[in-house]
């Protein structure tokens, strides 16, 4: 065996609690902002991220995703392992599950391993309020929300920092979760029983569900509204009327993996207008007037800014005792 000139020092864990103790959200926004700025600037910007490696678990019905990225402007390295297990959610267990692996840009060295369901419901949620800060109405007061999970919550929790909201309407396919979800969000909040009532008149609509055909239709958005389209992750999945796919300004978090896996845009055949990125650099423009939608598949590079700002706080914690 090789000696070691220095000691290796362990890795800490960080568990959800602790993500959500320590992950500042306004800071988040802001860091998450600068991120897809860098991401969407080419090779300038520093940014490594490949599209993600997706292995279907066929016979169990699940995928385990393997997304690395690397940020060379906020040094942060990371990659996160989740599976998507759909089927999990009737057996009452959560459908993604995973861990962030973080590293020592410099050295290589593992630096923490953090719970990825946390890291992924906030960060994911964040890229949609980022989205929505510059695509949506600053005077939004009515969302939707389709979907009663993690992501709905989580949604709700990072677009109330931008937006004041009057109402909070909220549908998912079995009645008891939307229902569940209205009393813990508030007086605000109201569970509806069809998604035509849910996003008649809304200003922002969240797409959160597990769907696997369209559940949103084209008729019945608000002209001027903006939609975050964050479900349907899969090439052959659809939350979205492909007749509103193709009526929308569409956005995206990054072109090369929505025209991989965004069912939604490879069955529509819909065109990306920009990446949120190009919006945040200027070099394409945010049409908030029109009726706008943000389709999401997710980032590594969300992941690797989330924990860089977990790991940091923790460690000047630590420095303090
Ligand atoms: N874009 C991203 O970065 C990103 C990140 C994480 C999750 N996601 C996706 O967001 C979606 C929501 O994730 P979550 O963590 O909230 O999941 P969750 O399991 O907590 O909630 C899923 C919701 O979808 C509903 N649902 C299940 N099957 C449905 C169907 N066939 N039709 C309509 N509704 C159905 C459930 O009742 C529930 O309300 C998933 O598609 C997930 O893969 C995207
Ligand atoms: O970006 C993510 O973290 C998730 C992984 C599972 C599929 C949907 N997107």
């Amino acid at each position: 065996m090789a000696t070691m000139t220095t000691q290796k020092v362990p890795f800490v864990f960080i568990d959800e609690h602790e993500v959500e103790r320590l992950l500042d959200k306004r800071d988040l926004l802001v860091a998450m902002e600068t991120a897809f700025g860098h991401f969407s600037e080419g090779p300038s910007g520093g940014v490594v991220q490949p599209v993600r490696t997706m292995v279907p678990v066929q016979d169990h019905g699940g995928f385990l995703a393997s997304m690395p990225g690397y940020s060379q402007k906020g040094q942060a390295l990371a990659t996160k392992l989740v599976t998507l297990y759909p089927n999990n959610g009737k057996k009452g267990l959560p459908t993604h599950n995973g861990y962030v692996f973080v590293f020592d840009p410099s050295t290589g060295i593992i630096k923490a391993v953090v719970d990825a369901e946390s890291v992924t419901a906030i960060r994911t949620a964040m890229a949609s309020a980022v989205a929505s800060k510059h695509l949506a109405n600053p005077k939004s007061k009515v969302l939707a929300l389709l979907g009663a999970g993690v992501q709905a919550e989580s949604h709700y929790d990072a677009l109330r920092i931008l937006f004041d909201f009057e109402q909070i309407r909220i549908w998912s396919r079995g009645s008891e979760r939307a229902e569940k979800l209205a009393r813990k969000l508030g007086p605000k909040a109201k569970a509806f029983s069809s998604v035509q009532e849910t996003v008649q008149g809304a200003d922002i609509i969240c797409t959160v569900t597990l769907a696997t055909s369209p559940v949103l239709m084209k008729d019945w958005v608000k002209p001027g509204a903006h939609i975050n389209a964050v479900g349907a992750t899969r090439p052959t999945w659809q939350e979205i009327d492909p007749e509103l796919m193709r009526h929308v300004v569409l956005y995206a978090d990054t072109r090369d993996a929505c025209n991989k896996e965004s069912g939604d845009i490879i069955i529509s055949k819909a065109q990306i207008f920009a990446e949120i990125g190009e919006v945040i650099n200027k070099t394409k423009p945010a049409q908030w007037q029109e009726t706008t939608l943000f389709k999401s598949v997710g980032m590594a590079l969300e992941d690797v800014v989330a924990t860089n700002l977990v790991y940091e706080k923790f460690k000047l914690e630590k420095s303090k005792m």
